[in-house]
């Protein structure tokens, strides 16, 4: 034995599975009760209505599987690039209408999302760009004429195009965008122009290789109404402007560069563009919420400028549903994988004739998959639910459900992104160094995931806007107005953010401690004395320091009072969802994934124990409970991520495949270059 190899055995006896030579299973302390057995395919079906689509657009791929290549991260970006044109290419042959979709049947564009995310997240982003953005921007801003224009070409593919808001100096801050839009009044024209470098636009998807033209936004400026020499800026607008006269030949006055190799999503054609002077006629200008006339004259229906801008970019919520729909997909991918993968490795044994133990029966792998399990259950049924309130605000236009819409997308977007790129890491640590494998895709999955948390908002930013609405809320709650849907708990848990009493904080019973009625009003009354305190300190930190330095001193507690918030609604969709389940033993198992979500967050804040909501004996028996939880979990843990229906095309990863349940190293040995 090499001292190597020495070293390693007297490590691995100190392995308390190892050591236990009576009953080394489970290999927890305690003996779990068991979920009962249940049909994958019912739990598919009751999770994913739609799975015709999926049977239809995975079929393409079925069909040429020459689109199916296994390390993307091996091709350069032109041919990576060109793979993507050719995989949107045979969508569309195949009948599929993505904006037609986004417009009359939104439910099934973000599933086609979602469902893209895992044959390749360059294909989600280069649709969501094509789609959402240059799509949904002039469906959303522009009026009746733009959309007969431009709908049919763009929803081809004829009409390539970008969305150009973010510009070298400013992501985040929107207002403060450079790029300028002057009204020639003589000609009718605007003149789009780049002021200087900082104005250049950046990142711009579609912009180097494929866009024809683009939605840009700049500063609308026309002529002083006062008749005086300067112009009057009305901040920023709109506007669809050519980028090129044919493919591969620039617009006069348009300057292009690629903004070559980026971290992952290489099949997306990023680029930079300047403008100098480019003139475009009066009506590019996308006029649903403000317009200017022959004479130069601006006018807006909206009572106030912030309302405009809000409006504005209220409308492109659906950028963000979609990538809280393809960031889900990714997340049950790395899941699917790592779970498949956990169940079959196995690493040490008690020795003698027993078999070893599959890494998953190890407490400590159980307690990083099957929180992450219940979470991606959890924030599938709060997606679910914001798609259906993104159906219903579009039908009806009702402006406490587009407040509602906007927050929560913004919300959802930034708990469900950061939280897939967590847990992409953690699936590739459970997966030890087979994870490491490029072929097994949870690398490339987690460097094109990464930016879902920084394009269309970045999380820190949208989480505070959704903690802004929070606020406004409250405030607007003590002048008795109704309180939008999603945060009408608050209305109830708000009366009870104080301490709870006394019985409750020490019930430790299994009955109590998985009772939703608890673990429901537990979240609400986090969320509710959040609320309360944060908008107590905002009150006396504004009166020192004035509105923005309040708000910052305040920011980490905003930023925990929003994913809070997100949390209750999560939870409060997902028991919804458990209680529409009409087969009991799916039922079972969602009903334990839904208290395993709660239970852990529970466990993770100490909120809870700083407020004496839980006394110290309840804290642990909290922890006891996630602990025993994942045991019971254990057992159907396998089916739970089968009932993803991730078809073996389409995960392409081996050590994750279903069909590598019977032979765990068959397809990794082959897609390694191995005979088998
Ligand atoms: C691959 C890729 C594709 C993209 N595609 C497009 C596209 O097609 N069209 C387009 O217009 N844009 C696109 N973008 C740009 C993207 O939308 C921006 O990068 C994003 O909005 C963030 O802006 P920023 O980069 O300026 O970051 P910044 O706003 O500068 O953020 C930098 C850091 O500062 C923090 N920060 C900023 N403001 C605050 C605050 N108020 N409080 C606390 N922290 C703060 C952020 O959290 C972050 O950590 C793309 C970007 C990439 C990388």
């Amino acid at each position: 034995m090499s001292r190597r190899q020495d070293v390693l055995a007297g490590h691995l006896s100190a392995n308390p599975a190892q050591n236990d030579a009576v009953a080394p299973f489970p290999t927890s302390a305690r003996a779990h009760r068991q979920l009962p057995r249940f049909d994958a395919t019912l739990m598919e079906r009751y999770m994913d209505p739609s799975h015709l689509l999926k049977e239809e657009v995975y079929a393409v791929f079925r069909e040429h599987p020459e689109l199916l290549v296994k390390e993307l991260e091996a091709l350069s970006k032109e041919e990576h690039r060109e793979l993507v044109r050719r995989c949107l290419r045979a969508l569309l042959a195949s009948g599929q209408s993505p904006l037609t979709l986004l417009a009359s049947d939104p439910r099934r564009y973000f599933y086609l999302g979602e469902l893209m995310s895992l044959v390749d997240l360059s294909l989600t982003v280069k649709m969501g760009v094509q789609y959402s953005l240059w799509g949904g921007s002039v469906l959303n801003l522009g009026s009746e004429e733009h959309r007969r224009r431009y709908f049919d070409a763009i929803d081809r593919f004829d009409l390539p195009g970008c969305f150009a808001m973010t510009e070298l100096r400013h992501g985040s801050n929107v207002a403060a965008l450079q790029t300028e839009a002057v009204l020639d009044v003589e000609t009718d024209e605007w003149v789009i122009h780049t002021p200087d470098d900082g104005a250049l636009k950046w990142w711009i998807g579609n912009a180097a290789e494929d866009g024809l033209a683009a939605t840009v936004f700049a500063r609308l400026k026309v002529p002083a109404a006062s008749g005086r020499r300067e112009l009057d800026d009305h901040g920023v607008h709109a506007f669809v402007v050519p980028l090129r006269t044919a493919p591969g030949r620039l617009a006069p006055g348009v300057d292009i560069q690629d903004c070559g190799y980026k971290v992952g999503l290489n099949g997306v054609d990023n680029g930079a563009i300047r403008f100098t002077h480019v003139r475009v006629p009066r009506g590019a200008l996308l006029d649903r919420f403000a317009s200017v006339d022959r004479a130069g004259r601006y006018s807006s229906p909206m009572p106030s400028a912030a309302k405009r801008f809000a409006a504005t970019l209220g409308e492109l919520t659906g950028g963000r549903v979609g990538l809280t729909a393809g960031s889900l997909g990714v997340l049950k991918g790395g899941l699917t994988i790592a779970i498949r993968y956990s169940a079959q490795r196995q690493q040490f044994g008690p020795g003698g004739a027993a078999p070893e133990v599959a890494v998953l029966d190890y407490p400590s792998q159980q307690l990083r998959l099957l929180p992450a399990l219940a979470t991606a259950y959890a924030l599938t049924f709060a997606k679910d639910a914001l798609v259906d309130k993104y159906v219903e605000m579009k039908r009806t236009r009702d402006e406490a459900l587009t407040a509602d819409v906007h927050s929560l997308s913004a919300g959802l977007k930034a708990y469900t992104t950061g939280f897939t790129a967590a847990t992409l890491s953690v699936c590739r640590e459970c997966c030890g160094g087979h994870g490491y494998a490029a072929v097994n895709r949870l690398g490339a999955l987690r460097s094109d995931h990464d930016i879902f948390q920084t394009f269309e908002g970045d999380n820190t930013v949208l989480l505070q806007q959704v903690a802004g609405l929070l606020l406004k809320e409250y405030r607007d709650s003590f002048r008795g107005s109704p309180l939008a849907a999603s945060w009408s708990y608050l209305r109830a848990a708000l009366g009870d953010a104080l301490p709870a009493n006394p019985l409750l904080a020490h019930d430790t019973t299994p009955r109590h401690l998985r009772d939703p009625r608890f673990l429901i009003s537990a979240l609400r009354h986090r969320t509710a004395r959040m609320l309360h305190t944060v908008a107590a300190r905002l009150r006396k930190h504004t009166r020192r320091h004035g509105a923005f330095k309040a708000w910052n001193r305040c920011l980490l507690h905003l930023l925990d009072l929003a994913r809070a918030h997100i949390e209750s609604v999560a939870l409060e969709s997902m028991y919804a969802g458990v209680q529409r389940c009409n087969d009991p033993d799916c039922r079972s198992s969602l009903k334990a994934l839904a208290d395993l979500f709660a239970l852990s967050r529970i466990h993770a804040d100490i909120l809870f124990r700083n407020d004496d909501y839980l006394s110290p004996e309840k804290a642990k028996a909290v922890k006891r409970m996630v602990e025993s939880l994942c045991g019971e979990l254990r057992g159907v843990a396998v089916a739970l991520v089968d009932a993803f229906g991730i078809p073996d095309h389409i995960l392409r990863a081996p050590i994750g495949l279903a069909s590598a349940q019977h032979d765990p190293y068959g397809e990794y040995l082959a897609a390694t270059g191995w005979e088998t």
